[in-house]
């Protein structure tokens, strides 16, 4: 008899067989419709992709749980198959249901059969609490080498430990907006627990709230647009930004190259009713034919910042695509100082934890534009600590750690 949550369980293997062993990105593999959730209800592919997520967050400790009874390296599905069963008990999941379903998964294939025995015989060994003192999983080499230098062994630990926890949900809300339960965070974001199906919330269909992590929604609050202003969001889809910005009152151009990012911008425009210019263009080449009161620049990064959303990410990238990524945000925050009026501000930032893309762009555009000035605006909620020496805002996982933190971000006001 198949287990049940089987079907969605044997594609949460398949989702860590594409991450872990082919070596591609989750959002790619969602997208896949020949992917692992092909053909799945909504609910498996729901289950499928959180018990994947949840995988990739504990892949470290779950083999230091593993490794001990394991002479030898299994193949890579028996391996993802005791993995997540292994992580289903450390959180708390049922450990007969959890075990039941990786033997049951390891049976049904021709090559892995002959180990259902070892993953029966193994997983039954695991104990109740299995990560307990063990430390959460580190990030890779070319990343923490880097973040240790910048922030030291215990913050990237710490940061280590928010990566571990699942993320909750973020929203950004319009003032008198119907709006979920949850928690008001003193910079305004609204915090869920307990997600469920986004569009199932209170309030999404009468769009007075989006989906946006809580550090992110600083970036508008550093710009301050205020009514009528010219602004343009440039590096704008999907448009957690361009949202805030329009309303706020601004008359918003939105330029992004990717248009299926675009198309994405387009839906949420359309159900909170709000409205912007559409352009999907190369920034590097776009150009505007008047100059803007204000650009905010979110640039494209390693989006190391958002690790606790996307664990893939650490398994997937090497590091090898961060030069020409710098390269590119000086670039384009060249672009962006060049369509901005006399007096005008421009706020520059990136998801990502890397000095590199953050707190060194912002040296190296001072050196480059003299009369540049850096400006530090009020902004409720947020702490003394996270502004720099420079007057940038260095926003990390491990901030509000106790509330589950927040992503990872680098944003300063730069003004001509
Ligand atoms: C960090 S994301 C932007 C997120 C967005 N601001 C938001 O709040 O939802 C970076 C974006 O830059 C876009 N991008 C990358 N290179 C670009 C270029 N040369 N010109 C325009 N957009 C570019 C990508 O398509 C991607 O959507």
């Amino acid at each position: 008899m198949a287990s049940e949550g089987l079907a969605a369980r044997m594609a949460a293997v398949g989702l860590l067989g594409a991450v872990l062993g082919e070596g591609r990105l989750m959002a790619q593999v969602l997208a896949d419709p020949q992917g692992p959730l092909a053909g799945l209800p909504p609910g498996d592919r729901a289950r499928a992709q959180r018990l994947a997520l949840a995988v990739l967050r504990h892949v470290e400790p779950a083999d230091q749980v593993l490794a001990p009874h394991l002479r030898k390296s299994p193949p890579r599905l028996v391996r993802d198959a005791m993995r997540l069963a292994v992580v289903e008990i450390a959180l708390g999941g049922a450990a007969h249901g959890a075990v039941n379903a990786a033997v049951e998964i390891v049976r049904r294939g021709k090559r892995t059969a002959p180990f259902a025995g070892l993953v029966n015989a193994v997983l039954r060994k695991v104990p109740a609490d299995p990560f307990a003192g063990l430390p959460p999983q580190r990030m890779p080499r070319w990343l923490r080498q880097p973040l240790v230098h910048a922030y030291g062994r215990d913050g990237v630990t710490a940061m280590e430990a928010v990566q571990a926890m699942t993320p909750p949900l973020d929203l950004t809300l319009r003032a008198g907006a119907e709006a979920p339960e949850g928690a008001v965070l003193p910079t305004g974001t609204l915090r869920l627990e307990e997600k469920g199906q986004v569009s199932a919330l209170p309030g999404y269909a009468a769009g007075g709230w989006w989906v946006q992590d809580a550090a992110a929604a600083l970036a508008v609050g550093l710009l301050a647009p205020q009514a009528g202003e010219r602004v343009l969001d440039l590096c704008a889809a999907p448009g957690g930004k361009t949202l805030q910005l329009a309303a706020a009152g601004a008359a918003v151009t939105a330029v992004d190259l990717s248009e299926p990012r675009m198309a994405r911008l387009r839906e949420n425009l359309s159900r909170c009713g709000l409205a912007a210019d559409l352009i999907t263009a190369d920034a590097l080449e776009w150009q505007p034919d008047q100059a803007f009161d204000a650009v905010l620049l979110d640039a494209p990064c390693s989006a190391t910042g958002t690790i606790r959303r996307h664990p893939d990410l650490p398994f997937v990238k090497d590091g090898s695509e961060l030069p020409a990524l710098v390269e590119l945000q000086a670039r384009l925050l060249d672009r962006a100082l060049g369509m901005v009026r006399p007096g005008g501000r421009v706020v520059f930032c990136t998801c990502s934890l890397l000095p590199d893309e953050g707190e060194g762009q912002l040296a190296a555009a001072l050196a480059r534009h003299p009369g540049l000035r850096v400006e530090r605006v009020a902004l409720p909620g947020v702490d003394e600590a996270w502004w720099t020496a420079e007057g940038g805002l260095r926003l990390r996982p491990d901030l509000w750690a106790d509330r589950g933190g927040m992503d990872g971000f680098f944003m300063v006001r730069l003004g001509l």
